[in-house]
């Protein structure tokens, strides 16, 4: 079956731009109801039954079918001959990619990541303490794709903020289950009949996942997904230890599940499709263009792929490319869905209004491929990742460029930012008083608290006052 792509053409001068453009943009996941339900009930059974309701749930939506947690657990051995037995131009990919994602996020941590404090002129110290959390759990998808890369963006900011312990979920569906994209109606559970069963059967481990591991370090592996995953690391099971948060992008399962056990453990965010909206000046190969909205396209068949451009012929150029090399990609169909259904070729008045355009998207991935890119760039204000210029192609930033990967999407990069150090660590203030700054503190204190009609805090404050 040939796939054929015809991205919606738009253009900002046709009177009924903005309500084409607002339902090309509109996200709505037709399936929520049903995915929340069954996302609390997988929960509730993790919290009430723990490593039983997660080798049943493992077994149903997976087809990976083991008698004890023991059987899904990864070892370091099985990191290190998985790496070992890789060809050496991945084995060097992978340390390539560790290592720049790894000098990015050390960079970063100097940025703001560190402990600093300053005086007073009376002596009183103020700062803050920067702490790594303890022990965090990172979600590697796997369930119709494998994502090495996703894993190394995880685990190395986690490694450099200084984190503990590094608890990894990653699924290895059986092909045919449901995680593997087979039939959607899940079995009934039959959790007497599946103890019975003796061995981890058919799960795909993906030796590229476990090499990774074996390259960016992991403390502990289980091979789980889904919403079990995230409610075994969320709330612990005899097995798998409770983590303080959880990062990672996941499907609609995985973000359903983390958005419910925020607050008993801290998450990074609430990831949906990949996007990526490129703003051309036309200068740039359109093939180049084209290849890059594939590359985000291919992930889903809801991923959002735009094209903004003041030039039409250009435009023309674009969807000619797409025409021509559609064919030849392995995921054509996704890439179509897509496209067809999500994605939007835009003609603009010029590329002030292609910028103004792209802020009110606030798109996962900019890409301004343009010849003159830092003259857009300061226009540029909500955005998940800017890439500037025309070398620089979106899958760079994916897999080595060195800045983290997973970002915000679906519009909250209005008030998010991509999963940094920062998010594998904590800050305390730091306090500490001189008895001179007591003196000037207190009286201050004092006002604001009989204000309030707080008066323990005001006599605190009070009795420290020099009569
Ligand atoms: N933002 C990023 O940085 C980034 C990186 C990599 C991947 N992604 C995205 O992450 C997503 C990965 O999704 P995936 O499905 O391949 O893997 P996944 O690991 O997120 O999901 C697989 C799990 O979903 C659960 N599941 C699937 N169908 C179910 C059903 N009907 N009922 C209950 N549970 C079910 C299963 O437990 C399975 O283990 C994709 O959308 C991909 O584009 C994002
Ligand atoms: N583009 C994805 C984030 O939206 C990340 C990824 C992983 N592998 C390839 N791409
Ligand atoms: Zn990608």
């Amino acid at each position: 079956m040939s796939a054929n792509a015809q991205a919606l053409r738009l253009s900002t001068t046709q009177p009924d731009f903005e309500a084409r453009f607002a339902q090309r943009l509109h996200w709505s996941a037709e399936q929520d109801d049903a995915i929340e339900q069954r996302v609390k009930s997988i929960l509730a059974d993790v919290r009430t039954r723990g490593d039983a309701a997660v080798l049943d749930c493992t077994a149903r939506f997976d087809g990976l079918h083991a008698a004890s947690m023991a059987a899904l657990e990864l070892k370091q051995s099985d990191f290190k001959t998985a790496f070992d037995s890789l060809p050496p131009a991945q084995q060097h990919a992978l340390q390539e990619a560790a290592a720049r994602v790894r000098r990015y996020h050390e960079w970063q941590k100097r940025q703001g990541g560190e402990t600093a404090t300053y005086r007073d002129e009376d002596g009183t110290l103020l700062g803050q303490k920067v702490t790594p959390l303890d022990r965090v759990g990172i979600y590697v998808p796997g369930g119709k794709a494998a994502y090495p890369s996703s894993l190394i963006m995880n685990a190395v900011p986690a490694h450099v903020a200084g984190v503990g312990e590094i608890i990894m979920v990653v699924p290895t569906p059986a092909r045919g289950s449901i995680a593997a994209g087979g039939s959607n109606t899940p079995p009934a559970l039959d959790g007497q009949a599946q103890a019975t069963i003796d061995s981890v059967a058919k799960g795909e481990r993906n030796p590229l996942v476990l090499a990774a591991a074996h390259v960016a370090g992991v403390t502990r592996a289980f091979t789980i997904g889904g919403a079990q995953a995230v409610a075994a690391l969320a709330y612990g099971t005899a097995t798998i230890p409770k983590v303080d948060k959880i990062t990672g992008p996941g499907n609609a399962y995985v973000a359903s599940a983390k958005k419910h056990v925020f607050g008993t453990v801290g998450i990074d965010m609430i990831a949906g499709p990949s996007e990526i909206l490129v703003l051309a000046d036309g200068s740039t190969p359109p093939d180049w263009v084209a290849m890059d909205l594939f590359s985000q396209a291919e992930h889903d068949e809801l991923a959002q792929a735009i094209l903004l451009c003041p030039d039409a012929a250009y435009i023309d150029a674009v969807q000619a490319a797409i025409d021509r090399l559609l064919p030849e990609m392995p995921r054509a169909d996704i890439i179509a869905k897509s496209l067809n259904g999500r994605g939007a070729l835009i003609h603009t008045r010029s590329m002030e209004e292609a910028c103004a355009l792209s802020n009110r998207i606030a798109p996962e991935h900019l890409e301004v491929s343009s010849r003159d890119p830092h003259r857009w760039e300061p226009l540029l204000r909500h955005a998940g990742a800017i890439f500037l210029g025309a070398y620089t192609s979106e899958s760079l930033g994916d897999y080595c460029a060195g800045p983290n990967h997973v970002l915000p999407t679906s519009g909250t990069a209005r008030f998010s930012s991509p999963l940094s150090v920062y998010d594998f660590q904590k800050r305390s203030s730091l306090i500490e008083v001189s008895e001179a700054g007591a003196q000037k503190l207190g009286r201050i204190a004092s006002v604001l608290a009989h204000g309030e009609g707080l008066q323990a805090h005001a006599r605190a404050a009070e009795m420290r006052l020099k009569p």
